[in-house]
């Protein structure tokens, strides 16, 4: 796949992939070319979307009185992407998150399909230091969803709010800007090179630039612009 550097799609399945970076830095960009390359090649994703901005090409659930098993087999058994809209954050929104969640879960040890769980601002999800029933679930998701075909895709602004366990097992990181010294120190702790190089590298980043690390090693990549669709164009609301 082309996301502005060649990946091979093979190699990122159920992995957890974190992608991080200060509001404008270009991380929502880069989580679309990912999804939209990862769905062309028939993963599906499950996409929670705080702020209903994914274009993809995907079903669309905004009704949270929907029966969760709908949304589940859509993605397990036809391969087709789902977005969450959690457009209002409402106690609906997350307790329909919550039962999604648990239904992928256990139907995903029927089905074993590869898939990817999105998460648009993670660290209102997966807060470091703080539990609940849906953090819980997201965090075993992310740490155990391998073996029955899960990856995961965390996208934050605020790295170092984000669950330091799901942060620490990612494998692929695409790190853009960040400014403030406690997300710089969670960089510093993920690249492997001298504190002050990690520094100066990540101060000259512009939008759309990231340190790709992956592998072992860091590269500073350019990931190609979004083409947004209009109007909700290859969506379906489900209902
Ligand atoms: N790779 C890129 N090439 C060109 N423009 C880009 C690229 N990445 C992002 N942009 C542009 O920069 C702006 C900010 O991008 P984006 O929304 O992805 O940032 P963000 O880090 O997710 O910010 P936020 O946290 O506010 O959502 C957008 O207008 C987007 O189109």
């Amino acid at each position: 796949m082309d996301i502005g550097i060649t990946l091979d799609s093979t190699e990122i399945l159920r992995k957890c992939i974190a992608i991080l970076g200060i509001r404008g830095s270009g991380k929502s960009n880069t989580a679309k070319v990912l999804s939209e390359e990862l769905n062309k090649e028939g993963i599906p994703l499950v996409i929670i979307d705080p702020d209903g901005e994914y274009s993809i090409d995907a079903d669309v659930i905004d009704n949270f009185s929907l029966d969760e098993s709908i949304p589940t087999e859509r993605v397990l058994k036809e391969g087709k992407s789902v977005i969450l809209d959690m457009n209002d954050w409402s106690e609906e929104s997350f307790k329909f998150l919550l039962r999604f969640l648990n239904s992928l879960w256990l139907n995903s040890k029927i089905y074993k399909r590869n898939f990817f769980i999105l998460l648009e601002e993670a660290h209102e999800f997966i807060q470091q230091g703080e539990r609940n029933q849906l953090s819980d679930t997201i965090v075993r998701i992310a740490l155990r969803g391998r073996k029955r075909g899960i990856g995961m895709i965390i996208v934050s602004q605020r790295s170092a709010k984000v669950n330091k366990d799901v942060l620490t097992q990612s494998e692929i990181y695409f790190l853009h800007k960040v400014v403030h010294p406690v997300d710089l120190k969670v960089y510093k702790e993920i690249i492997p090179w001298k504190s002050k190089d990690v520094e100066n590298e990540v101060k000259k980043l512009e939008t759309g630039e990231a340190l790709f690390y992956f592998n072992g090693e860091v590269k500073k990549i350019r990931i190609r612009k979004f083409e947004e669709k209009i109007n909700g164009e290859g969506q379906e609301v489900l209902i």
